[in-house]
């Protein structure tokens, strides 16, 4: 049988990409606040990593700018960050804790293109993203809500979700249909279990 780690490099093999999510995992397990409950190794790869990046692997999207909302300990924004090192990559994150263990892990990591943004997302304003992501932060139409300042030049979101994705979308509806976005919904099974609603601008 395929270890986490193996399975993951199906999908990603570049080895600094790798080096640097072994460095992750070690700032996680030697973190001295509480940041996830996955703490195996090769359960990591799959539930953290795999689950940050497949949606990259399997879908195109064009972008420079990406917000991550509710980065807590750094997904999917980290792994995002080390997979696009060319992107600039924006962390949002309301607890201070959180945003310290961030700061410290992208010195580490020595990654030159995050921002970290102590805040909640409803405050910010004055910046464009191209693509806002969010896993396991707030239901579909609380993240339209509250990133509205700085969407007006979104063309992706992806929002990743469990089961009760399809009552989200039943009430983020009407939102969406006025903000022009579309909907698809990317569901996996294997090796980990994830809805991914992305939503976007058709430009045709
Ligand atoms: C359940 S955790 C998920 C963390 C990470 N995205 C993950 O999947 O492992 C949700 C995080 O969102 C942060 N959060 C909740 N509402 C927020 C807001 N309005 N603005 C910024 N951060 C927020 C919380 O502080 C928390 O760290």
């Amino acid at each position: 049988m395929k270890s986490g780690k193996e399975i993951f490099k199906s999908f990603f093999s570049d080895e600094t990409l790798i080096e640097k999510l072994d460095i992750f995992y070690d700032l996680h397990k030697n973190a001295k606040i509480n940041l996830t409950a996955i703490k195996y190794y090769d359960e990591f790869y799959i539930k953290h990593y795999l689950d940050s990046l497949y949606i990259f692997k399997t879908n195109k999207f064009s972008f420079d700018t990406l917000m991550d909302i509710g980065s807590g300990g750094g997904f999917p924004g980290i792994p995002i960050a080390l997979l696009y090192p060319e992107k600039k990559v924006y962390l949002v994150e309301s607890i201070s804790k959180k945003i310290n263990f961030l700061k410290e892990a992208i010195g580490v990591l020595k990654i030159k293109n995050v921002e970290l943004i102590n805040d909640r997302c409803e405050n910010l304003k004055g910046i464009n993203i191209d693509m806002i992501t969010a896993r396991g932060v707030a239901s579909v139409n609380k993240i339209l809500k509250w990133t509205k300042n700085v969407s007006r030049e979104t063309k992706y979101y992806v929002l990743y979700k469990g089961e009760k994705v399809f009552d989200e979308i039943k009430e983020a509806r009407p939102l969406i249909k006025k903000m022009g976005l579309e909907i698809k919904n990317v569901r996996v099974e294997e090796p980990f279990k994830r809805s991914y609603i992305i939503l976007y601008r058709n430009i045709n």
